[in-house]
């Protein structure tokens, strides 16, 4: 199942920077192992934001839920997730 989730990090005032660049650190090297499996598909920088656009394939809602809320960044994130399914006239066939 893919989904199109939108990240907005907000980093609170005050926090400790040496710390938040190690949590920054953690979510790029998971970010790259979900990558690397498949599951994390495509990730692009919002112009102008601290935020991301990405497309996740996992087998349910559940595993997304899991996957989301266990990134380092995640109580520093908003999440926003939509359900994507295959357009019928899409011509790529792994867009499903
Ligand atoms: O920088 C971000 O948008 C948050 C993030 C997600 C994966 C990653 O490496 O950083």
């Amino acid at each position: 199942m893919l989904f199109h989730v939108t990240m907005d990090v907000h980093v609170p005032h005050g926090c400790d920077p040496v710390r938040f660049e190690q949590l920054k650190a953690a979510e790029k090297a998971r970010f790259q192992q979900l990558q690397r499996d498949g599951t994390w598909r495509h990730i692009w920088r919002v112009v102008g934001r601290y935020s991301n656009v990405s497309i996740f394939d996992v087998e349910d809602n559940a595993q997304l839920h899991d996957l989301l809320t266990s990134l380092p960044l995640y109580p520093f994130m908003e999440v926003k997730v939509t359900a994507l399914c295959r357009h019928p006239s899409s011509l790529h066939d792994d867009d499903r």
